[in-house]
């Protein structure tokens, strides 16, 4: 069964079309790349998806049930979006990877956050470490990771990979197969990366605010 379907999405900011008319569907478990020139809309329809914008035509069904139906906290519990400059706070890099479990006063799972790190080419001794002293790549993993400490379904990537040597790509890389592959998440990712955009398992590519080519 699908679970994002957009049916003749469209975004408009004034009379200026942004996005016309966007038919997309997206399953379960689906890994979708999405390419396209700067400024064609990539990122103005992830954040539709995200619920951080509202569509002003069309309709977009998520789970069985249109997007306006859902309280919007618990839907970005599901659907999760990360972007390229990542906001990480407080002092250390267990303050980023508790807060998920704080906001819903759950206790903090230390050994899935260690295991996490592990994951991402940290260690249970960076879980102490002030974020300052990370570098921009260990930044990126580190927001990531405090993205998917409880699960969402779905992983929206604003060009996370941007910015990144080839070393913190690859870890964010093999990262984002894992959550994937072994645990079940549906993967949004736009990118301008040839790489990623050629190991892509779904392609679609936006043009001046319409899906124009792969496979809709
Ligand atoms: N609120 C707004 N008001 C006016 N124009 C907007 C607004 N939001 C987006 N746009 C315009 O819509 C177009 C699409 O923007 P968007 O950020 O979605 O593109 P993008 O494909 O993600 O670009 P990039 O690859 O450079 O990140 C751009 O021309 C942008 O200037």
């Amino acid at each position: 069964m699908s679970l994002i379907t957009l049916k003749n999405v469209g975004y408009r900011v004034d009379q200026t079309p942004i996005l016309t008319d966007i038919n997309l569907t997206i399953d379960a478990r689906e890994w979708v790349t999405i390419a396209g020139p700067s400024g064609s809309g990539k990122s103005t329809l992830v954040r539709i998806i995200a619920s951080l914008l509202s569509k002003t035509s069309g309709e977009l069904v998520f789970d069985g049930q249109p997007i306006e139906s859902y309280d919007p906290i618990v839907y970005r519990r599901r659907v999760s979006y990360s972007f390229q400059q990542p906001t990480l706070f407080g002092n250390t890099v267990r303050d980023n990877l508790a807060f998920p479990y704080q906001i819903r006063q759950l206790s903090f799972d230390e050994e899935r956050a260690i295991t996490g790190l592990e994951y991402v080419g940290l260690t249970a001794s960076d879980l102490d470490k002030a974020v300052n002293d990370l570098s921009g790549g260990q930044r990126q993993r580190v927001a990531l990771l405090r993205n998917v400490m409880i699960y969402p379904e779905v992983l929206i990537l604003d060009e996370v990979t941007a910015g990144l040597d080839a070393e913190n790509k690859a870890f964010v890389w093999s990262m984002i197969q894992h959550f994937n592959q072994d645990d079940g998440l549906t993967i949004i990712a736009i990118t301008h990366d040839q790489e990623e955009i050629d190991a892509a398992k779904r392609l679609i590519t936006i043009e001046d605010g319409r899906l124009v080519g792969g496979s809709l």
